[in-house]
């Protein structure tokens, strides 16, 4: 079992031993008589990364005055903090899951995160890679760096620019029906904007299920994954991107967490142990997490309430992405059996 303990219990003499899940070594103490492994540790605002060369690796600014015991704790096991560009990225799709994703994902030893949205490959390109990496977290040798913008996926210039990057870095797509997406995107948008007209309204160039489908309108466009898969596909190839159900990871999150795992290469770490299904929010949350130990769900965000939308603009939404969803499931190889 791994845990996390104050450093000030260890002394320089502590002997190692390689952590099945990371594949490197990690310091190992006797408490009580009980053998601990010492987690690799979270990220400290008390680090500072200052004056850093631009390379591929920062390494954190380990000055013993300004780092924190448990970070000098490392150093002296030879364990060096840096950060470092994501290996793997979820690009999208915004509404589909993504948060939940990342959270869940990152539940992982192996796995660090960026908690915010860095917008880098869309808003913030011209502040450059070491602008980037800096809002990375601190990993330790073996662990995987990750982030999720949901904005990269409908962004035009982002495959470019995630291939000069790294051209081997790891595509995590999240999908859902592209209605109940549309209808979340509408959702969010109202609960900031309460005057906002209604979906039909706003779906349809006349304002009813009758007109033409307005496919400038932001919550339409996005589901047409297939013409956004297709820019990622000039650069990328298949084996670099994993396709995440929305609604399995709302069904089944242990299943589709399985599946991630295996794509970045992971031990099989994660798994039904660690959610619960919470029956008033209606969506599975976690039963810990290494910011909180006990049960909690994702905020009040996820999981909204969707507005009653007419039968018929639901109708017409459908057949409109039918052939979409029918091209997306042919070159993803993948059968999402949306309505
Ligand atoms: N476990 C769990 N808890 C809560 N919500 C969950 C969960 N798994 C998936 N979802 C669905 O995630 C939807 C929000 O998607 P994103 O996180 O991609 O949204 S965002 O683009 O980052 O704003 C959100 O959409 P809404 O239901 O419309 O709020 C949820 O349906």
């Amino acid at each position: 079992m791994f845990i996390k303990i104050k450093s000030k219990a260890f002394n320089n003499a502590i002997p190692t031993e390689v952590s099945p899940i990371l594949g490197i070594k990690v310091p190992q103490i006797n408490i009580l008589g009980s053998i601990v492994r010492i987690v690799p540790l979270t990220g400290d605002s008390t680090l500072t990364a200052q004056d850093e060369p631009i390379s591929n690796t920062i390494h954190l600014n380990m000055n013993t005055r300004q780092v924190a015991p448990k970070y000098r704790f490392l150093r002296q096991q030879g364990l060096r903090p840096s950060r470092h560009l994501p290996d793997a990225l979820i690009i999208g799709v915004k509404k589909s899951g993504t948060r939940a994703l990342l959270e869940f994902i990152r539940l992982h030893p192996g796995v660090r995160a960026a908690g915010c949205e860095v917008h880098f490959f869309d808003r913030h390109y011209n502040k450059g890679l070491a602008w980037y990496r800096q809002h990375m977290p601190p990993t330790i040798e073996g662990q995987i760096t990750m982030e999720k913008t949901p904005s990269y996926f409908i962004t035009r210039e982002a495959p470019r620019r995630v291939f000069q990057m790294n051209p081997s870095t790891k595509l995590l797509v999240v999908v859902r029906d592209p209605v109940t997406r549309a209808i979340s995107d509408y959702t969010q948008a109202k609960s900031k904007k309460h005057d906002m007209k209604r979906f039909e309204e706003l779906a349809f160039t006349n304002g009813s299920a009758g007109g033409v489908v307005d496919t400038n309108w932001g919550p339409v466009k996005i589901g047409v994954y297939s013409k956004y898969l297709e820019h990622w596909l000039e650069l990328f190839p298949m084996s670099q991107l994993l396709f995440i159900s929305g609604e399995r990871l709302v069904a089944d999150p242990a299943m589709e967490i399985a599946r991630v795992q295996d794509f970045l290469g992971l031990k099989r770490v994660v798994d039904e142990k660690y959610f619960y299904f919470n029956s008033t929010k209606g969506f599975p949350c976690l039963l810990k997490s290494e910011e909180r130990s006990s049960p909690h769900c994702l905020g009040k965000t996820k999981g909204r309430n969707h507005p009653h939308i007419d039968e018929s603009a639901i109708d017409r939404l459908r057949k409109f992405y039918r052939p979409f969803n029918q091209k997306f499931y042919h070159l993803t190889g993948i059968n999402f059996e949306w309505p």
